[in-house]
């Protein structure tokens, strides 16, 4: 089991100092520290900015200006696979010409040369999101929640200290949510990684997050315990999140 408790002792594991964002339209500035081992949820109205967010942390969006640290080292020019970081988006995370297995185990190596100590750890790691004996099947042939723990394993496999889910939940049934919330929470306690997850649902945040930040209209507006956070009353687009009448 991979450890990833303390990286880069003192440093936080992400630093984002106003790393903005133009696109056409639209001007993002984000500015956060989170610390090792958090598990942050990311909540936000549609379009606010919780996927660029995400794109900014793994490098797939290049930022105008500003920073982005990932345990006090600069990420700028460092691309997305030279980061320690792994995305899982909300869909199309597998390629469908390949098997379970070997979607698992291009998080290994790539282009899939794995040997038998290889083959070990991907059949671990399907077993470890409850998915053993899956590994000759298609993701065709898979539940939108099963192709979401396929993706999980190959996160896993490739044991970077910091995993990002874009809506984790999103494709799942109320059970299935709840499986997967305590998977993560495993994997999370069991690892020592940092898990910032994307939700629309206040129940997923209570469930699973030690903190949490709300994004609106292109900036982090608030990131507080999950206490805390929990008891905002004054800002009325997180009050409607929470579900709050004032
Ligand atoms: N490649 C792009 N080019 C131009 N505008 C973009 C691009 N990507 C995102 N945007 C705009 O930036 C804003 C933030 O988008 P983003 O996808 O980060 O929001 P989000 O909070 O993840 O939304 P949702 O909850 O609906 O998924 C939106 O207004 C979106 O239209």
């Amino acid at each position: 089991m991979p450890d990833h408790s303390n990286p880069e002792a003192g440093a936080p594991a992400i630093r984002l100092y106003e790393a903005t964002v133009q696109f056409e339209q639209k001007r993002l500035v984000f500015s956060c520290e989170i610390p090792t081992g958090a598990c942050v949820a990311v909540t936000g109205p549609s379009g606010s900015g919780k996927s660029t967010l995400f794109n900014v942390i793994a490098g797939f969006q290049p930022i105008g200006s500003g920073t982005v640290e990932i345990f006090g080292k600069d990420m700028a020019g460092r691309e997305p696979a030279e980061r320690p970081v792994s995305i899982i988006f909300q869909e199309n995370n597998l390629f469908a010409h390949l098997s379970v297995e070997q979607n698992v185990g291009l998080g290994i190596d790539p282009s899939l040369r794995l040997g038998a100590p290889e083959r070990r750890r991907v059949e671990h790691a399907l077993t470890r999101v409850g998915l053993e004996g899956y590994g000759g099947r298609k993701p065709a042939l898979l539940s939108g929640g099963e192709r979401q723990r396929v993706a999980l394993a190959r996160a896993f496999v490739r044991s970077r200290p910091i995993l990002l889910l874009d809506e984790p939940f999103a494709a799942l049934d109320p059970a299935m949510r709840a499986d997967m919330a305590e998977l993560l929470r495993e994997l999370g306690t069991e690892t020592g990684s940092t898990l910032l997850f994307i939700t629309h649902q206040l129940e997923d945040v209570r469930r699973l997050a030690d903190s949490a930040m709300f994004i609106d209209g292109g900036t982090i507006a608030l990131m507080e315990p999950i206490g805390s956070f929990l008891a905002h009353r004054e800002m009325p687009a997180l009050a409607n999140f929470l579900g709050i009448d004032r």
